[in-house]
């Protein structure tokens, strides 16, 4: 089969792509996607006929589905994921890597007619603007409709793209895009039935930073097969960004308006399941104070001509946890996914044809399970698995801001890096400069989340939330970030602030309430900025004091509010062997800057 026949395309880089990759795997058809809305309902019909999508109740939830995967394939596999740079050394210490010739030798024999007795969809996509001055085009290939429909929720995605392509190719403008392979890796053999979930116990998720390619084979979920988003957006984006001198990263990006009416642009990183969608889309308690989200995981930034930090998000939708989401933590997200147009994954389904989660209000009398049991309320197991996901459009957000159509994005005020910790991290604290912030950045912990295979809780460094996507040498995008710090005017950059909204007490209750009480500290950020607010200097860098923060109406005691924001010395010389530790893995690699930072905390905190 070849694809001209029916490509819509003349364009023949494309072309080459999609029948190389056709020879290779052998698809019975090849669909090439306009992202109509035709298509969805035929997809979405199709996949309710295969018995991967239930067709939700429609007066509850219009046109949205629900399906279940695999119970091996829940969550981005980090021990299954390459970074395949031509020179090893570019991997870093943080990747896996092995040479990227060997790899695709590797993987082609397991492509070999993998998509045999399947579909193979053409998606042609962009991250970011059509409009941006050099859009970041790429085409997805998949054997998957579960991925194509969330492809076009999560991407701007279709025809349209591709005509675009097209007119900057004439146009002669070097066209740049990515090509992204992806397979779930199970072909179907003359009468073997399908099923709902095909995936293959053999997972490669392959990045070839220099090529700027990406192979994706054997998992069926998000991170690991919405390939323009984390292998993309992050992998291939930061790499392409630390070439072209900008930022490509795990943030959120929301714009916050003072009861006056000033206006702020926060982005805000935190890794995987640590509470970026919740802050993006928060309903600050404080009153006369206004969020709205322009995104909830990734925004590059470049800096402008007015010395400025701007920042986009590449995103069409959100692809969010889902438990622990309701009405009081995210009434944002729950207006968002009650529009319809929505994929819901390893949820529970209830008996009217609706879906269920821990945490969401009202639990049914009886549910299926994610893994398809009975469930009840009084089970003893989950309903939900805790990675399970919505993936909903952008658009259907109440709040979204009008600035998130514009290419040139908006200019960021403050960045907050996050993460989750018990002890230790106090609720904020501010760098004391630029590279102070990278330090705090590049030092970042959390306790590990359902959000990757693997043990959780376990306390790692995840430098800006972004360990699993830094797409090269993690010593180099340290530098990249330093360097951003130094070329450029640093009264004009964002300000740098930690926050962790996750620190315990004795009883291993979380002492702050969290959620849009965080407005209160994103208003000290804010005051911070603007030179209004107090701070105390101490070795880790500027606290608030209690009454700095807003706490009118708050219900906490001052106990609380004081343990919450404690700088406790011993807990944190503790800390200095762990990050010397985590130092001494990049060597050389390593911007000595970040040595001197070191230092400069371990003596302020005596030694
Ligand atoms: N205690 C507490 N929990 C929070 C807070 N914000 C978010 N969470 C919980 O943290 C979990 C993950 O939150 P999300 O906002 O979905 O995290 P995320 O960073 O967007 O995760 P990814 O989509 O995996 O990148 C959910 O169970 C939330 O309920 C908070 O302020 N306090
Ligand atoms: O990428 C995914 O699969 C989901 C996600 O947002 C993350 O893990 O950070
Ligand atoms: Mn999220």
């Amino acid at each position: 089969m070849t694809a001209e026949t029916q490509a819509p395309t003349t364009h023949q880089g494309i072309l080459d792509f999609v029948n190389e990759v056709a020879a290779m795997t052998q698809p019975d058809r090849i669909h090439w996607c306009t992202g109509s809305d035709e298509e969805w309902t035929e997809i979405t019909d199709a996949l309710v006929a295969t018995g991967t999508f239930t067709r939700l109740n429609p007066a509850i939830k219009p046109n949205s589905f629900y399906a279940a995967s695999d119970p091996i394939d829940v969550a981005r596999v980090e021990d299954r994921t390459y970074i395949c740079s031509v020179d090893k050394r570019d991997a870093g210490p943080t990747n896996n890597w092995m040479d990227p010739n060997e790899m695709k030798d590797l993987m082609r024999k397991l492509y070999a007619g993998c998509m045999r007795g399947r579909t193979m969809y053409v998606i042609p996509f962009v991250m970011g603007h059509l409009e941006a001055e050099k859009p970041m085009f790429g085409v997805e290939i998949t054997d998957s409709a579960y991925v194509t429909a969330s492809m076009r929720v999560m991407a701007r995605m279709g025809t349209h793209v591709l005509r675009r392509m097209e007119e900057l190719d004439a146009a002669g403008q070097d066209v740049h895009w990515v090509p992204a392979l992806h397979s779930v890796g199970m072909p179907l053999e003359p009468g073997q039935a399908d099923v709902a979930w095909p995936c293959n116990d053999t997972k490669y998720i392959v990045q070839f930073p220099d090529e700027r390619a990406i192979w994706s084979f054997g998992s069926g979920y998000g991170g690991n097969a919405l390939l323009g988003k984390k292998c993309y957006a992050l992998r291939i984006a930061s790499v392409m960004a630390r070439d072209e001198g900008w930022l490509a990263e795990h943030m959120l990006i929301l714009k916050l308006t003072s009861p006056q009416g000033v206006t702020k642009y926060v982005a805000a990183a935190f890794p995987s399941a640590c509470g970026k969608t919740n802050l993006a889309m928060l309903e600050p308690t404080i009153p006369g104070w206004k969020v709205e989200t322009l995104g909830d995981d990734i925004a590059w930034m470049r800096v402008g001509e007015d010395g400025r930090l701007w920042a986009v998000n590449p995103e069409y939708g959100f692809f969010g946890v889902a438990p622990g989401t309701n009405e009081h933590t995210n009434p944002n997200a729950m207006k968002t996914i009650n529009k319809g147009n929505s994929v819901f994954t390893n949820v529970a389904l209830t008996e009217d044809g609706d879906i269920w989660w821990e945490g969401l209000e009202n639990p049914p009398a009886k549910a299926t399970s994610w893994k398809g049991e009975a469930w009840t309320p009084e089970s003893d197991f989950l309903s939900s698995h805790p990675n399970s996901r919505y993936c909903t459009p952008i658009k259907q957000c109440d709040i979204l801001a009008p600035e998130y159509d514009d290419p040139r994005g908006v200019p960021i005020d403050a960045i907050l890096f996050g993460g989750r910790r018990k002890t230790t991290v106090p609720l904020v604290f501010e760098a004391r400069d630029w590279t102070h912030g990278t330090f705090l950045g590049a030092t970042l912990s959390s306790e590990t989340t359902a959000a990757a295979v693997g043990a959780v809780g376990v306390v790692r460094r995840d430098p800006m939330a972004m360990l699993p996507f830094i797409g090269y040498n993690a010593g180099d995008y340290f530098n990249h970030w330093i360097t951003v710090g130094k070329d450029n005017d640093a009264a004009k950059l964002p300000k740098i602030f930690y926050v962790n909204w996750f620190r315990r007490d004795d009883k291993g209750d979380f002492l702050w309430p969290g959620f849009g009480e965080n407005s209160r500290v994103l208003k000290w950020v804010v005051e911070r900025i603007d030179g209004q607010a107090a701070a105390v200097e101490t070795p880790i860098g500027h606290v608030p004091p209690p009454e700095a923060l807003d706490t009118d109406g708050l219900d906490m005691t001052a106990e609380q509010l004081e343990a919450a924001l404690a700088v406790d010395v011993e807990e944190w010389k503790a800390e200095i062997p762990q990050i010397q530790e985590w130092f001494e893995k990049f060597g050389d690699d390593l911007p000595a800057v970040l040595w001197t930072e070191l230092d400069g905390l371990r003596a302020r905190l005596g030694g």
